[in-house]
């Protein structure tokens, strides 16, 4: 497998896609032919040997570095889980810290199928750098928090300048910058509008958490007057280039505005049963007033994998469960949420198996006993197989991962053990001061 990509055209033979069993031909980064006629000449040929072939996937709310806190903090309740144990730690991160947690996410979302995500952090050029190593799509925005104080937010402002100039100097075409205003509970309003007036202006997307518990709800209603929902309405935040993460405390007049503005809702399921928010996201009330529908996995530390096809299957499962409806959120709208609807929601053309769309592919192995019967390949990747059952995958016609094997894949591991050694010591020595 090559390290670098310049194009080449790709032939994967003996698949199985919507049950026939076909070849697929990739040429300039595109799908050019889906069928038994596909074939030619190819710089690379996959032997599918009846894989399933689905679109690859896209993690539309994620914390990518938090994979250096996998693990540290579980149990606990949102507020108190970020002020006591994540806030203090992530204090203790370094540019260096976000590249390698950065590229050991990418090594991790590769694995399990997701060849796009939309990240929220701190250092975000080096997670550029990662994400451009690893040969990922993403959306990047560094998180926004001035916790109402005018100092802090001039920082916040010149850094997300600072970010969105980088990121546009890269001239990647698979990396786009965002702004990212982390939540009312943490921005002010002056700081929400500059951040939607900085979108504006730059034509780039907006990340931001919405409506994550019902402490969040009420502290906003009793501070403002108004909903959250409605706060971000009036800075300016709700566009069809958001993506609203959580939005599990929304009412009928809540959904209804997201589906006017054309708001995308990332649903985060693992991580809204992790942090016990009591509530899910109302899928069938914003599905049926137009908003967008996407998944996301949340940080690694609120998780705790970036594994899309457990989210795909927790989504479905928690809405049945919470809505008590054994018939919403169907196999086919979890994946759809997973793949086009993910790559739509960040700007992305990807995450469609279909001639002329970006050959953003993901193998399944046929022999998985989850894939054994197959009488339903969407049913067996939403309901039965994991990331594990992931063989293969391209991003815009790139192979990133071969028959189970990523390049440079020990080089990250060990990258990333080693940041976690520094951040710990560094931490421990401040607390001991
Ligand atoms: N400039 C900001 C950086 C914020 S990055 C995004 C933040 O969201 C935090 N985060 C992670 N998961 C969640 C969640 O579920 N809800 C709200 N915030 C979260 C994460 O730990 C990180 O601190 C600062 O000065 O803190
Ligand atoms: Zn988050």
């Amino acid at each position: 497998m090559k390290e670098s990509y310049n194009g080449e055209d790709v032939l994967i033979k003996d698949v199985e896609v919507q049950g026939r069993r076909v070849n697929i031909k990739v040429e300039g980064g595109r799908f050019a032919a889906i069928g038994e006629e596909a074939g030619g000449e190819a710089d690379v040929v996959i032997e599918g040997r009846g894989a399933v072939a689905l679109p690859g996937l896209y993690n539309t709310h994620t914390h990518a570095a938090m994979t250096l806190l996998r693990g540290y903090a579980d149990d606990m309740l949102l507020q108190a889980w970020l002020s006591e144990k994540i806030w203090p730690l992530e204090a203790h991160l370094t540019g260096e810290d976000v590249y390698w947690g950065t590229q050991l996410a990418c090594l991790e979302m590769i694995r399990s199928g997701t060849v796009g995500f939309n990240d929220m952090y701190f250092f975000m050029d080096e997670a550029a750098r990662a994400v451009d190593k690893m040969g990922m799509k993403a959306q990047l925005a560094y998180g926004f928090i001035d916790l109402f104080d005018e100092e802090k937010r001039e920082k916040e402002i010149k850094a997300t300048e600072a970010l969105v100039s980088s990121i546009q100097a890269m001239n990647n075409p698979g990396i786009k910058a965002a702004v990212g205003p982390h939540a009312v509970y943490t921005v002010s309003e002056e700081g929400l509008s500059w951040c939607a007036e900085f979108s504006r202006q730059q034509n780039i997307g907006i990340h931001v958490h919405l409506a994550e518990t019902e402490q969040e709800v009420t502290d906003c209603v009793a501070k403002t007057g108004v909903r959250p929902t409605q706060v971000l309405d009036r800075c300016g935040l709700l566009t069809p280039r958001t993506v609203a993460a959580h939005c599990c405390w929304l009412d009928s007049d809540d959904c209804a505005l997201l589906g006017d503005r054309g708001v995308f809702a990332s649903h985060n399921p693992t991580s809204n049963m992790k942090l016990a928010v009591g509530r899910a996201m109302p899928y069938g009330l914003l599905k049926e007033r137009g908003a967008g529908l996407c998944l996301g996995t949340d940080g690694c530390s609120s998780n705790n994998n970036l594994d899309m096809f457990e989210e795909m299957k927790f989504a479905a499962l928690l809405q049945k469960f919470f809505w008590h409806s054994p018939t919403i959120l169907p196999a086919g709208e979890a994946l759809a949420m997973a793949s086009a609807n993910g790559a739509e929601a960040l700007g992305f053309k990807g995450g469609r198996l279909e001639v002329g769309a970006p050959a953003d592919l993901v193998l399944l192995d046929r022999r998985a006993a989850c894939n054994t019967p197959l009488y339903n390949a969407v049913s067996n990747a939403v309901y039965a197989c994991n990331g594990g059952a992931v063989t293969t995958v391209l991003c815009d016609g790139r192979v990133l991962m071969q028959d189970g094997v990523v390049p440079g894949e020990a080089e990250v591991l060990d990258g990333a053990r080693q940041a976690i050694a520094g951040l710990l010591e560094r931490h421990q020595a401040s607390v001991s001061e």
